[in-house]
């Protein structure tokens, strides 16, 4: 469990962090979420002993990490730290992943056996001896998650690890932050400035805003009771630039495969589509009041994965028209969706320009 207790941070006399206090649970995915210059890398690079705090605590299961250097050491190997860019040293793929292994002094044998494992698991598999730098944005984050989690991290950081990334490397990354959390246990800390990834991937969201968490609560709790107006306020405009797209099947919604859900936007061939998709039938989260309804032409989707996730679920669409589809769930028992229920679509910011363009 790792607290954090009236945590303050001053840069030559300025305050940017005024006090933060919460507590991320052992196996969560928490969510750091704030507008950009909340202090969201300063809070990450604290807890991962990058700097230290101006005044406060931060506790690991019980010990104050910036406390004694001694236990710090401890704690800082329990911790995997991924960053915004994705930082990879000149040097083969394999040995970039094999760092922290060699600075534990681990033997050669179960350095090369770890490192193929951990590549493996980012589906990088084959990679080992090409030379990081040549690899694309995407795959670079890929090692870069690899090499955080070769060490078996009880904690992973990480720091807008998609800012930088295609829709497609988007998808990837937080495919592989949900398996490392289900398979591992990882607790992970994230932050992002982009609140539907939050609404995706986390248990409970953190706004960090004006030097402290505005509010500390589950995407549901955060996005539909925002606590004060200024969660509001930023769960609520940011909307339209994430070109979220409310919409409700209707009289065509089902057939024998499952409930169908009308959605229309321009989607391109290729494009990933993340629906995040309540699984009760509630009402319309404010996030969404920004977004437009578009009726249009109908065409077949296909859904290519469902991974539940607390109260939302995430569908990926591989979709292959640039009009209007419609998206079928084979797995719908899996969601509770039923005729009627409501969906919150979320795209890509490219995709949405174009549905703001109609
Ligand atoms: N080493 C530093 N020296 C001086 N000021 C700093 C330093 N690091 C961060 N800051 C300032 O602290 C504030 C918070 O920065 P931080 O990078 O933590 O915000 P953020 O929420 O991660 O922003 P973004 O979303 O834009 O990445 C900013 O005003 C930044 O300029």
């Amino acid at each position: 469990m790792i607290e954090l207790e009236g945590v303050r941070k001053e840069f030559d006399g300025r305050s940017v962090l005024a006090g933060v206090t919460g507590r991320v649970e052992r196996g969560e995915i928490f969510a750091v979420i704030g507008p950009s210059g909340a202090g969201k890398s300063t809070l990450l690079r604290l807890i991962d002993l990058l700097d230290t705090p101006t005044g406060g605590t931060i506790r690991i299961e019980g010990t104050d990490i910036h406390g004694e250097q001694a236990r710090s050491l401890t704690i800082r190997r329990m911790m995997g730290m991924v960053f915004q860019k994705p930082a990879v040293f000149n040097t083969t793929v394999a040995e970039n992943v094999a760092v922290g292994l060699r600075f534990r002094g681990a033997r050669e044998a179960t350095i090369r056996e770890k490192v193929e494992e951990a590549l493996e698991m980012v589906g990088l598999a084959g990679y080992g001896e090409r030379r990081a730098r040549t690899l694309s944005g995407g795959e670079m984050q890929r090692v870069a998650l690899a090499r955080a989690m070769v060490i078996e991290p009880a904690i992973l950081l990480m720091d807008e690890p998609t800012a930088n990334l295609d829709p497609v490397s988007v998808a990837t990354i937080e495919d592989l932050v949900i398996r490392i959390n289900r398979d591992l246990g990882t607790t992970i800390i994230f932050s992002t400035h982009d609140m539907y990834q939050g609404q995706r991937l986390a248990h409970r969201i953190g706004v960090l805003m004006n030097g402290l968490f505005a509010q500390v609560g589950t995407p549901r709790e955060v996005f539909t009771l925002p606590g004060s107006r200024d969660v509001a306020r930023f769960v609520g405009t940011e909307n339209i630039v994430d070109g979220v797209v409310v919409t409700e099947n209707g009289t065509n919604a089902v057939d024998a495969g499952g409930v169908r859900v009308r959605v229309a936007a321009p989607f391109r061939p290729g494009e990933r589509v993340s629906l995040c998709i309540r699984s009760e039938d509630l009402r319309i989260a404010p996030a969404v009041r920004g977004g437009r309804v578009f009726d249009g032409n109908i065409l077949p989707g296909t859904v290519t994965s469902i991974v539940p996730r607390g109260p939302f679920s995430r569908v990926t669409v591989d979709c292959g028209f640039p009009l209007s589809a419609v998206l079928a769930w084979k797995k719908v028992d899996d969601l509770g969706l039923r005729e009627g229920s409501r969906v919150v679509v979320s795209f890509s910011a490219e995709a949405a320009h174009a549905v703001r363009q109609g």
